[in-house]
Protein backbone atom coordinates (compact mmCIF):
# COMPACT_ATOMS: atom_id res chain seq x y z
CA UNK A 1 0.00 0.00 0.00
CA UNK A 2 1.37 3.24 -0.76
CA UNK A 3 1.60 5.97 1.37
CA UNK A 4 0.54 9.86 0.73
CA UNK A 5 1.53 13.00 3.75
CA UNK A 6 -0.60 15.27 3.40
CA UNK A 7 -0.56 18.91 4.53
CA UNK A 8 3.03 19.77 4.58
CA UNK A 9 4.14 23.49 5.07
CA UNK A 10 7.24 23.63 6.53
CA UNK A 11 10.80 23.76 5.08
CA UNK A 12 12.90 21.65 7.63
CA UNK A 13 9.88 19.49 8.46
CA UNK A 14 9.60 18.50 5.17
CA UNK A 15 13.82 17.51 4.97
CA UNK A 16 12.79 14.78 7.70
CA UNK A 17 9.81 13.96 6.12
CA UNK A 18 11.51 12.88 2.83
CA UNK A 19 13.95 10.37 4.67
CA UNK A 20 10.58 8.06 5.04
CA UNK A 21 10.19 8.35 1.17
CA UNK A 22 6.46 8.45 1.30
CA UNK A 23 5.13 7.98 -2.54
CA UNK A 24 3.06 11.19 -2.48
CA UNK A 25 3.65 14.62 -0.21
CA UNK A 26 0.72 17.13 -0.19
CA UNK A 27 0.40 20.63 -0.55
CA UNK A 28 -2.09 22.80 -0.09
CA UNK A 29 -3.64 25.88 -1.96
CA UNK A 30 -6.85 27.08 -0.30
CA UNK A 31 -6.63 30.21 1.63
CA UNK A 32 -9.59 28.79 4.02
CA UNK A 33 -6.93 26.00 5.50
CA UNK A 34 -4.34 26.22 8.15
CA UNK A 35 -2.48 24.41 6.27
CA UNK A 36 -2.69 27.06 2.89
CA UNK A 37 0.93 27.55 1.29
CA UNK A 38 0.24 30.03 -1.38
CA UNK A 39 2.00 32.55 0.76
CA UNK A 40 5.12 30.50 2.22
CA UNK A 41 6.06 29.20 -1.92
CA UNK A 42 9.53 30.75 -2.15
CA UNK A 43 10.43 29.38 1.37
CA UNK A 44 9.74 26.08 0.95
CA UNK A 45 12.36 24.39 -1.38
CA UNK A 46 10.86 22.00 -3.66
CA UNK A 47 14.11 20.69 -4.87
CA UNK A 48 14.93 18.83 -1.85
CA UNK A 49 12.19 15.95 -2.89
CA UNK A 50 13.56 13.81 -4.59
CA UNK A 51 11.69 12.63 -7.98
CA UNK A 52 10.54 9.35 -6.59
CA UNK A 53 7.91 11.00 -4.68
CA UNK A 54 5.09 12.47 -5.99
CA UNK A 55 4.25 16.15 -5.48
CA UNK A 56 0.72 16.68 -5.38
CA UNK A 57 -0.99 20.20 -5.39
CA UNK A 58 -4.57 20.23 -3.41
CA UNK A 59 -7.11 23.10 -4.67
CA UNK A 60 -10.41 23.33 -3.60
CA UNK A 61 -12.70 24.96 -5.89
CA UNK A 62 -9.62 26.51 -8.12
CA UNK A 63 -10.12 27.74 -12.13
CA UNK A 64 -7.94 25.57 -14.23
CA UNK A 65 -5.82 28.34 -15.42
CA UNK A 66 -5.11 28.89 -11.95
CA UNK A 67 -3.93 25.26 -11.37
CA UNK A 68 -2.17 24.70 -14.45
CA UNK A 69 0.29 27.55 -13.42
CA UNK A 70 1.09 26.28 -10.43
CA UNK A 71 1.85 22.95 -11.97
CA UNK A 72 3.85 24.47 -14.20
CA UNK A 73 5.49 26.72 -11.77
CA UNK A 74 6.84 24.56 -9.23
CA UNK A 75 6.35 21.03 -11.29
CA UNK A 76 3.99 19.11 -9.40
CA UNK A 77 2.85 15.86 -11.26
CA UNK A 78 -0.53 15.26 -9.37
CA UNK A 79 -3.46 17.49 -8.46
CA UNK A 80 -5.59 16.67 -5.67
CA UNK A 81 -9.37 18.06 -6.79
CA UNK A 82 -10.55 18.39 -3.21
CA UNK A 83 -13.97 20.68 -3.56
CA UNK A 84 -16.91 19.93 -5.98
CA UNK A 85 -14.77 20.08 -9.24
CA UNK A 86 -16.78 18.65 -12.29
CA UNK A 87 -15.92 15.39 -14.54
CA UNK A 88 -15.45 17.87 -17.44
CA UNK A 89 -12.52 20.16 -15.11
CA UNK A 90 -11.01 16.81 -13.84
CA UNK A 91 -10.25 15.88 -17.78
CA UNK A 92 -8.92 19.79 -18.66
CA UNK A 93 -6.52 18.99 -15.45
CA UNK A 94 -5.42 15.93 -16.60
CA UNK A 95 -4.03 16.90 -19.65
CA UNK A 96 -1.22 18.43 -17.35
CA UNK A 97 -1.13 16.47 -14.92
CA UNK A 98 -2.30 13.25 -12.81
CA UNK A 99 -5.81 13.94 -11.39
CA UNK A 100 -6.84 12.70 -7.77
CA UNK A 101 -10.34 13.48 -7.13
CA UNK A 102 -11.57 13.77 -3.74
CA UNK A 103 -15.49 12.89 -2.37
CA UNK A 104 -16.75 13.66 1.07
CA UNK A 105 -18.28 10.64 2.07
CA UNK A 106 -20.99 10.63 4.39
CA UNK A 107 -23.43 7.80 5.12
CA UNK A 108 -22.28 6.19 1.88
CA UNK A 109 -20.11 6.50 -1.11
CA UNK A 110 -21.51 9.48 -3.44
CA UNK A 111 -23.82 7.91 -6.41
CA UNK A 112 -22.23 10.14 -9.00
CA UNK A 113 -19.14 8.43 -9.08
CA UNK A 114 -19.61 6.69 -12.03
CA UNK A 115 -19.42 10.40 -14.03
CA UNK A 116 -15.72 10.36 -13.07
CA UNK A 117 -14.34 7.06 -14.33
CA UNK A 118 -11.79 7.63 -17.39
CA UNK A 119 -10.94 11.71 -16.05
CA UNK A 120 -9.48 10.93 -12.62
CA UNK A 121 -6.31 9.01 -11.91
CA UNK A 122 -7.04 8.15 -8.61
CA UNK A 123 -10.23 8.52 -6.15
CA UNK A 124 -9.81 9.83 -2.73
CA UNK A 125 -12.47 9.07 0.27
CA UNK A 126 -12.54 11.66 2.91
CA UNK A 127 -14.35 12.26 6.04
CA UNK A 128 -17.73 14.95 4.99
CA UNK A 129 -16.84 17.60 7.74
CA UNK A 130 -16.70 20.68 9.15
CA UNK A 131 -13.82 21.93 6.84
CA UNK A 132 -13.34 20.60 3.27
CA UNK A 133 -9.81 18.44 4.30
CA UNK A 134 -8.01 18.00 7.74
CA UNK A 135 -10.44 16.88 10.03
CA UNK A 136 -9.12 14.40 11.64
CA UNK A 137 -12.23 11.94 11.40
CA UNK A 138 -12.48 8.95 10.51
CA UNK A 139 -15.47 7.66 8.41
CA UNK A 140 -17.22 4.14 8.31
CA UNK A 141 -14.95 1.92 5.73
CA UNK A 142 -17.44 -0.41 5.57
CA UNK A 143 -19.25 1.50 2.90
CA UNK A 144 -16.31 0.98 0.38
CA UNK A 145 -17.27 -2.33 0.12
CA UNK A 146 -19.96 -0.83 -2.86
CA UNK A 147 -17.25 -0.10 -4.42
CA UNK A 148 -17.37 -1.95 -7.86
CA UNK A 149 -15.66 0.98 -10.38
CA UNK A 150 -12.20 0.46 -11.96
CA UNK A 151 -10.50 3.54 -10.37
CA UNK A 152 -7.86 3.17 -7.85
CA UNK A 153 -7.83 5.06 -4.60
CA UNK A 154 -6.99 6.48 -1.77
CA UNK A 155 -8.15 6.07 1.81
CA UNK A 156 -8.34 9.14 3.93
CA UNK A 157 -9.97 10.76 6.47
CA UNK A 158 -8.82 10.77 10.48
CA UNK A 159 -5.97 7.90 10.07
CA UNK A 160 -3.94 8.12 13.08
CA UNK A 161 -0.22 6.81 14.20
CA UNK A 162 -2.19 3.41 15.94
CA UNK A 163 -4.10 2.64 12.34
CA UNK A 164 -1.50 0.63 10.65
CA UNK A 165 -2.32 -2.88 11.72
CA UNK A 166 -6.27 -1.76 10.65
CA UNK A 167 -4.91 -0.97 7.59
CA UNK A 168 -2.64 -3.95 6.74
CA UNK A 169 -6.11 -6.07 7.07
CA UNK A 170 -8.03 -4.44 4.83
CA UNK A 171 -9.21 -6.04 1.42
CA UNK A 172 -10.23 -3.58 -0.77
CA UNK A 173 -9.33 -4.55 -4.38
CA UNK A 174 -9.04 -1.38 -5.43
CA UNK A 175 -7.35 0.40 -2.36
CA UNK A 176 -4.17 2.12 -3.78
CA UNK A 177 -2.62 4.67 -1.16
CA UNK A 178 -3.54 5.84 2.77
CA UNK A 179 -3.12 9.28 3.11
CA UNK A 180 -2.59 10.83 6.49
CA UNK A 181 -2.76 14.10 7.63
CA UNK A 182 -4.08 16.13 11.09
CA UNK A 183 -3.53 13.35 13.00
CA UNK A 184 -0.06 13.44 12.84
CA UNK A 185 0.52 16.86 13.68
CA UNK A 186 2.43 18.76 16.71
CA UNK A 187 0.15 21.67 15.33
CA UNK A 188 -1.38 22.38 11.83
CA UNK A 189 1.16 22.10 9.04
CA UNK A 190 3.68 20.60 11.40
CA UNK A 191 4.31 16.98 11.19
CA UNK A 192 5.78 14.84 14.70
CA UNK A 193 8.59 13.04 13.38
CA UNK A 194 8.03 10.20 16.31
CA UNK A 195 4.30 9.29 15.38
CA UNK A 196 4.98 9.10 11.31
CA UNK A 197 7.90 6.81 12.42
CA UNK A 198 6.14 4.61 14.39
CA UNK A 199 3.08 4.30 11.74
CA UNK A 200 5.50 3.92 8.79
CA UNK A 201 7.64 1.01 10.48
CA UNK A 202 4.12 -1.21 10.54
CA UNK A 203 2.34 0.15 7.60
CA UNK A 204 2.59 -2.77 5.02
CA UNK A 205 3.96 -0.73 1.98
CA UNK A 206 5.57 -3.01 -0.19
CA UNK A 207 2.56 -5.26 -0.88
CA UNK A 208 0.94 -4.70 -5.11
CA UNK A 209 -0.81 -1.83 -5.17
CA UNK A 210 -3.65 -1.82 -7.75
CA UNK A 211 -1.72 0.69 -10.05
CA UNK A 212 1.41 2.29 -10.39
O1 LIG B 1 -5.65 19.62 5.33
C1 LIG B 1 -6.29 20.63 5.05
O2 LIG B 1 -6.24 21.67 5.75
C2 LIG B 1 -7.16 20.65 3.83
C3 LIG B 1 -7.98 21.75 3.63
C4 LIG B 1 -8.77 21.82 2.50
C5 LIG B 1 -8.77 20.81 1.59
C6 LIG B 1 -7.98 19.68 1.79
C7 LIG B 1 -7.19 19.58 2.91
N1 LIG B 1 -6.43 18.44 3.15
C8 LIG B 1 -6.32 17.42 2.17
C9 LIG B 1 -6.04 16.03 2.54
O3 LIG B 1 -5.81 15.24 1.64
C10 LIG B 1 -6.11 15.52 3.95
O4 LIG B 1 -5.03 14.66 4.12
C11 LIG B 1 -7.44 14.79 4.19
O5 LIG B 1 -8.47 15.72 4.21
C12 LIG B 1 -7.45 14.00 5.52
O6 LIG B 1 -7.15 14.81 6.61
P1 LIG B 1 -7.18 14.20 8.10
O7 LIG B 1 -8.59 13.82 8.40
O8 LIG B 1 -6.67 15.30 8.94
O9 LIG B 1 -6.26 13.02 8.13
Amino acid sequence: MKLKICGITDKSNIARIVNFHPDFLGFIFFSGSQRDVSDRLSYINFELIPVSIKKVAVFVNENTHTIKSIVQKYGFTHIQLHGDESPEQCKEVQTFASVIKVFRVQQTIPSNLGDYEGCCNYFLFDTYGKEYGGNGVPFNHSVISDYNLTTPFFLSGGIGPKDALYLNKLKFPKLYAVDVNSRFESEPGLKDIRKLEQFIKQLNRHELSTQQ
